[in-house]
Formats: C-alpha cells, sequence, structure tokens
C-alpha cells in the first residue's frame, strides 16, 4: 500500500516526507522483525523504548519511522521518511487497519472479555458456531486458530498489528467470523482500536491486574470500553449487543449503562440464559439451559461452576446471533477440552492430578470449592503467584487455597524481577492467616518441578493434586533466563517415572 494511501499527512506534526507514493511493503513495532520497505513503530515500552531501536530497525531497511518522541532531533537520516505523532500505539491500531483493508469490517466479530472464564468461553463459543456450518476463526490466550494453522500467541489480546493481520489470514481463507478474547491490556492500550466488535460478552468482574491499572475503576473502565466499541460499531452489518453476567454484581452495573440490547446470563432464574437441574461430576456436568427461544439438556465434558458460568455466557451470545439452540448444545458438548482449563493427567496412578489456569482468588475460590465438595480424598494444591503483578493479591491467593486445601506447597509462579522467594513468603502470609481458621499443612519449594514432585510423594489414593496458575504456559519467565516448563508435561513425566521406579 502505498504511504499517501495510509496517512493524512495533513494531519501531522513533523514530518520528513520523501515520497509520498513510496509503497509500504509491510509494518513491524519490533525493529527484528523489520524487512526492506517496512514502515516501523517506535512504542515507548514499560521495559524499553522503541525509539532505542530505530536505527536497528534502518539497518534493516525501514523506510517510514512512525515516533513520537519530540526530544529527538531530525533528520538524522534524510533517506526516511519520518512522521511524528502523539500517541503511537493509536497511529498503529488505525494505520495497521487502514493497511489490512479493515477485515473486521468484512466478518462478524464476537469479543470476550471478563477477569475470568474469557478462555473457555472463547472455544465453547467457537465451537457452536463452528458446528452451526461456518468456519471460525480464534484469537484467545493460549493460542490463535485460523482454519487448520494453529499459532502460539504471547499475548491474550496481541498488538493491534497483530489482530489485524490475523483477521486478514482469516478473510483471505474465507473464514468470515471470530472470536477475540480481549483482556483488560488489550483494551487500555488501545491494541483492540480500530474493530469492528458486533457482539460482546463479560463473563465476570473483581479486581485484577492493579499494578498495572492501579484501580478498580480503571480496570472496570478499560473492560467497559469493550461495549463501547460494539455500541460505536457503525458496521451494522449484524444485530449488535451485549451479554454480562447477571449474577455478578459489577457486570450487573453495564445493563443501566448500555445503550444496546443487553441480556443477561447466571445460574439465577431472572437471567435471560440460565441453568436448572445441574448435577456436577468430577469430570463433567450435566445441566438443563433454558433460554428465551427454547431448553436444552447438556452434558458437558467440563467440570465444576464456573464451566457452567462459562458454557452460559457463549450460549446467551450464540442464542441471541441466531442460532438454534439444538446446534448451541452440540458445539457445547462438542468442547471436549481447553488447553490448560481442567486438564486431567493419567498415568494410572491412584490418585487425581488437575492442571489449571486458576491465578487469582477468584479463579482459585471456584475450582478448589468445588475439588473440595467432590473428593473425599486430601486437596494437595500446588500454585505461585506472579512478580511484578499485584502484590496485594498474594496474600489473598494463599488464605483462598489454604481454606480449600489439606496441603498447600506455594512454589514459583513467573518470577520475572522478583525475589521468588519473597514472593511465596508474601502468599504464605494468607495460608498462615487462614491456619488459624482451619487445619492446613504448607511448605515452600521454589523449583516448581520439585514442588509438583513433592505434591505427588504426599498424595494417597483418592487425593487430588490440584496445579494451579500455569495451564497452558510453555515457560517460566525469570530476571535472568526463561526456563521451559509446562505443568501437563512436567507431571506426566513425574508419574511415568514414579510408575517405572
Ligand atoms: C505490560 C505489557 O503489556 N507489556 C507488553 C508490551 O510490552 P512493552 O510495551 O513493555 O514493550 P517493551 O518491551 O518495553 O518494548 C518497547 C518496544 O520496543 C520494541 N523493541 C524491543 C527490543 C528490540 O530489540 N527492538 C524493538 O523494536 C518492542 O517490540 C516494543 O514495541 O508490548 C509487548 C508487545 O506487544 C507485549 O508482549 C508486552 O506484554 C508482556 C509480555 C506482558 O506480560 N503483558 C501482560 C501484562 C499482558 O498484556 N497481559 C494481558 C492478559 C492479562 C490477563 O487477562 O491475564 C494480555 O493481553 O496478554
Amino acid at each position: 500500500m502505498i504511504l499517501k494511501k495510509l496517512f493524512n499527512l495533513n494531519e501531522y506534526g513533523y514530518k520528513n516526507i520523501v515520497d509520498d507514493q513510496l509503497k509500504i511493503s509491510g509494518l513491524a513495532f519490533d525493529s527484528r522483525l523489520v524487512r526492506p520497505g517496512y514502515l516501523f513503530f517506535a512504542i515507548p515500552g514499560i521495559n524499553t523504548d522503541g525509539h532505542l531501536y530505530i536505527e536497528d530497525a534502518i539497518k534493516r531497511g525501514a523506510a517510514v519511522i512512525v515516533y513520537s518522541d519530540p526530544e529527538i532531533s531530525f533528520p538524522p537520516h534524510r533517506e526516511q521518511t519520518w512522521i511524528r505523532v502523539v500517541d503511537v500505539r493509536k497511529t498503529m491500531a488505525q494505520i495497521s487497519a487502514q493497511f489490512y483493508d479493515h477485515p473486521s469490517r468484512e466478518m462478524r466479530l464476537f469479543g470476550v472479555t471478563g477477569t475470568n472464564g474469557k478462555t473457555s468461553t472463547c472455544f465453547f463459543l467457537r465451537n457452536i458456531l463452528e458446528d452451526d456450518g461456518h468456519a471460525c476463526g480464534l484469537m484467545t490466550t493460549p493460542k490463535n486458530i485460523i482454519g487448520p494453522d494453529v499459532y502460539e500467541a504471547i499475548n491474550t489480546t496481541e498488538e493491534s498489528l497483530q489482530i489485524q493481520a490475523c483477521l486478514k489470514s482469516m478473510l483471505n481463507k474465507g473464514i468470515r467470523q471470530a472470536v477475540l478474547e480481549v483482556s483488560s491490556h488489550g483494551l487500555a492500550l488501545g491494541r483492540v482500536d480500530g474493530l469492528f466488535f458486533d457482539a460482546a460478552v463479560i463473563t465476570n468482574l473483581v479486581a485484577e491486574h492493579l499494578e498495572f491499572h492501579k484501580s478498580f475503576e480503571h480496570y472496570f473502565s478499560s473492560k467497559k470500553k469493550l461495549i463501547e466499541m460494539v455500541e460505536q460499531n457503525t458496521k451494522k452489518s449484524y444485530p449488535r449487543f451485549v451479554i454480562v453476567n447477571g449474577d455478578d454484581e459489577n457486570c450487573r452495573k453495564i445493563i443501566t449503562e448500555s445503550h444496546l440490547p443487553t441480556f443477561t446470563f447466571g445460574l439465577r432464574p431472572e437471567n435471560d440464559v440460565f441453568a436448572e437441574d445441574i448435577e456436577y461430576f468430577v469430570d463433567r456436568t450435566e445441566m438443563k439451559i433454558k433460554t428465551p427461544k427454547g431448553n436444552e439438556s447438556v452434558q458437558l465434558s467440563l467440570p465444576g461452576q464456573h464451566a457452567v458460568y462459562n458454557a452460559l455466557a457463549a450460549t446467551a451470545m450464540a442464542i441471541f446471533s441466531g442460532i438454534e439452540g439444538e446446534k448451541v448444545a452440540q458445539g457445547l458438548e462438542h468442547t471436549h477440552r481447553v488447553p490448560g482449563r481442567w486438564e486431567v493427567v493419567n498415568a494410572g496412578q491412584d490418585f487425581m492430578v488437575i492442571v489449571d489456569f486458576a491465578h487469582n482468588w477468584h479463579g482459585l475460590d471456584s475450582t478448589l470449592s468445588f475439588i473440595k465438595k467432590m473428593v473425599r480424598g486430601k486437596v494437595i494444591t500446588v500454585f505461585g503467584c506472579g512478580g511484578e503483578r499485584d502484590r496485594n493479591k498474594r496474600p489473598m491467593m494463599g488464605e483462598t487455597v489454604a481454606r480449600w486445601s489439606d496441603i498447600c506447597i506455594i512454589t514459583s509462579d513467573n518470577p520475572r524481577h522478583e525475589d521468588p522467594r519473597q514472593t511465596a513468603e508474601d502468599a504464605m502470609q494468607g495460608v498462615s492467616k487462614c491456619k488459624k481458621e482451619v487445619p492446613v499443612e504448607s511448605c515452600i519449594i521454589l523449583d516448581r518441578r520439585e514442588a509438583i514432585s513433592q505434591a505427588f510423594s504426599l498424595a494417597q489414593a483418592g487425593d487430588v493434586v490440584f496445579l494451579a496458575g500455569k495451564g497452558p504456559e510453555r515457560y517460566q519467565v525469570y530476571h535472568d533466563r526463561i526456563i521451559c516448563h509446562n505443568d501437563y508435561d512436567v507431571a506426566l513425566e513425574l508419574l511415568k517415572e514414579r510408575n517405572s521406579s
């Protein structure tokens, strides 16, 4: 695409335009991905500053530099086009949408946000939409799925440039609908700006990521931005609506503020979509789902109340999109597995091992309280808290785990630049607080593999070992290194070693 078509060049402050007919061969916000003829966005980040990599981008062939730092004296290189903007990330969202010709205008786009349950809801919804007969793309925490191609993703919600490129690939493959998991970071940092969302769901809202948002109000207003984006969608090719968890007090506030048709889901019968006659099993759930368009009996392969909520969220999105109840039930039942969510590791041992992504007190509370109710043996939980993330949540996580476990083993999650021992001690404060009320054994084993091994050596027939927090992740991030670690793989390996010894 030529430069002039990408930018309204009159709009910008400082610029050094070499040739407004210049053909831009690609876009990048990471200098290491720049190829000859690319446009490079220099983003002031949190760890470093993209402006420091402009030279690197130029060496690799960048033809256009989009930047914001007014301190840079110009033009250091007259052969490149330089355009100074106020907010590079925001500009990147606009320009990427333009470069890829606004793929979301040609598609039906579903956004899923909330504190917990986003990924499972995305998987349920995608399966329903596919079972209804139309291919559906997916961008979610562990992976992006474009037809037969599956890509690992770094962020839950990727940068605007990556999202637009991914949606364009979907369109090129004839996929005309997509489900997008939208994090609060994604919303606050403008990663989803420029997208045309047709419908959105908020699964629930409890305080999260306060190290980034600083206040619940900011977190809440970031999440609400997704609803505003559906309201502002001028495409209108599909009915626009909003779905919220009617059992969640914070979500209910959105109902009164929304200008769009807003429907609720939940366990209470006053919700538009609700469940009754729920029967919980340790490996599945049976229930009747009631909707304004009829009732369906459903057997989910995922257990627990949180799975019910996620299935109801997806059901509400699908039903109000016009999908028949029968197809909805079929799609839910076809969802046998969500990566890193309640994955049972089985090597023939006589205790149960579950890997789950639960990584805040709310997620831990709903999964562990369920396990405690369902299991007669001991509950042994291995968990850690992320470094450089809200410190206040660590004791809360510790307290929640201790409340529902017989043995807590505190280990490392992603320590990042923090001392893992201190992070574990912060969680231990909560465990110790709970110890005054309930008997619970606890210890700290910082090496996650060793912690899992210790849990297995303590487990007896009928017990459950719950490995919380990392779910599908394949790495542990330390200040000086990234090590390969996946809870499921490590658990399986250790269980097999036990079998052979
Ligand atoms: C805090 C945060 O959101 N950070 C994200 C952000 O990084 P950043 O802005 O700090 O970038 P930076 O590392 O300072 O680098 C600045 C710029 O220099 C560029 N650079 C850097 C090095 C180089 O050699 N050349 C170069 O051009 C970088 O590409 C970047 O554009 O932009 C990066 C590129 O998109 C993200 O990968 C990164 O996510 C990190 C990994 C992260 O941990 N993010 C978390 C907090 C996050 O976003 N989580 C939510 C999910 C939350 C949830 O619901 O659980 C998510 O959506 O994933």
